[in-house]
């Protein structure tokens, strides 16, 4: 249904001119070519580097299609929240993480800001996609071939989550960490006025903390054009280790999970906030096994349990409940990964470390 409408509006922006538009983001000039994927409050467009713009980059030319995000800011708190996405974008330097090539805040005719995020375009989509493009065709995919997506996404995760795994990362896009000192003279005069004071989900230690990404799931794992698998939409990725201090942050972050979280590889504990509970890394790892559980069986585990038994989902994911096709074709070493990761007490999943070294067990 989702796609019937995103084709619709496609042909709909290309019957009004739309697909003819032009964007200037910095010194660059891009031309929209076609809507790639949409969120609440943004527009994921491919679009195409003008001829003007194909500088020589250390003697090569540039490439010439991108992606951009467009992210609609309409309060001080959605600007603040897509510039920590446009710093998440800097942070992670590993072909396993999405990195962005530029980035702008662009005023609005009406006033209103906008964030341009230009990213390199994945051809090969999203997991989802080669998942749905499998349940088409009636194929399926080999343990050898999970094993090697999920190795590529738990490198990704690594970076994310242990510091110690970004210590080489000499960049110079990462060495001034604090949100509100990595931006452009021009945004920092946008933000003048603005109490860009970090919120509770927000970090200003940078490159010596571990990072949370909150929304892993098929669709926002992209495929490079030689099948690497890279994590991307940073745009709920933060500081990893929380602890909900007041009522108003436990309000806050309720709000913000239901705005930025999907439903069917959501933790439970975040689904279930309390005041003083803590939060860490292994909310990804729940999200984790629900993802791989999806790219084994073609459908996330609590929206089968929903489908088979008529289980509320918020149900099944708060008490754990799901089950394995019966006869899968995957060995018991990979059921027992998905199982240590989708365990309703975080404290008993596995660290993205331990996961690595299982899966590497498997492979060999
Ligand atoms: N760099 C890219 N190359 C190709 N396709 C992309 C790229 N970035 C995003 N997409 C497509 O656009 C979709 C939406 O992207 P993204 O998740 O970043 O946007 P979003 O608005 O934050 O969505 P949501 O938060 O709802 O997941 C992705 O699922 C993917 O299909």
């Amino acid at each position: 249904m989702s796609s019937v409408v995103l084709e619709l509006f496609q042909y709909l922006c290309c019957c009004r001119g739309f697909s003819d538009t032009t964007i200037r983001v910095n010194d660059k000039r891009y031309r929209i070519q076609r809507l790639l994927g949409e969120g609440g409050l943004s527009f994921v467009y491919l679009v195409q580097l003008l001829k003007g713009s194909l500088i020589m980059e250390n003697g090569v030319v540039a490439p010439e299609l991108y992606a951009l995000k467009k992210i609609i800011c309409p309060s001080v708190e959605s600007i603040s929240n897509g510039m920590r996405e446009i710093e998440n974008y800097k942070r992670f330097q590993s072909p396993y993480v999405i990195q962005s090539i530029d980035s702008q805040v662009m005023q609005e005719k009406d006033g209103s800001k906008s964030i341009y995020i230009i990213l390199p375009f994945y051809a090969l989509g999203s997991l989802q996609d080669s998942i749905n493009r499998r349940l088409l065709e009636g194929t399926f995919i080999s343990e050898a071939e999970c094993v090697r997506i999920m190795l590529g996404v738990i490198r990704g995760l690594l970076c994310l989550h242990d510091p110690a795994s970004r210590q080489d990362n000499t960049n110079p896009r990462t060495t001034i960490d604090t949100v509100s000192m990595t931006y452009s003279d021009e945004t920092a005069f946008l933000l003048e006025d603005t109490p860009l004071e970090m919120d509770m989900l927000s970090s200003s230690l940078g490159a010596s903390i571990a990072y949370a990404h909150r929304d892993i799931t098929p669709s926002n794992i992209l495929f490079s054009s030689d099948g690497l698998p890279v994590i991307g939409d940073l745009g709920s990725c933060s500081q990893a280790d929380i602890i909900i201090g007041n009522r108003n942050q436990l309000r806050e972050l309720q709000e913000w999970v239901n705005d930025n979280c999907t439903l069917p590889y959501t933790a439970p504990e975040l689904l279930d906030l309390k005041l003083n509970q803590e939060l860490d890394c292994k909310v990804d790892i729940w999200s984790l096994g629900c993802t791989f559980y999806t790219l084994m069986f073609g459908i996330s585990p609590f929206e089968r349990e929903e489908q088979i038994h008529g289980a509320s989902i918020t149900y099944a994911i708060s008490t754990g409940k799901y089950s394995f096709p019966r006869n899968s074709r995957f060995s018991e070493g990979l059921l027992n990964v998905i199982k240590k990761c989708i365990q309703v007490d975080p404290v008993q999943r596995p660290t993205i470390s331990q996961l690595l070294n299982a899966l590497q067990d498997l492979e060999s």
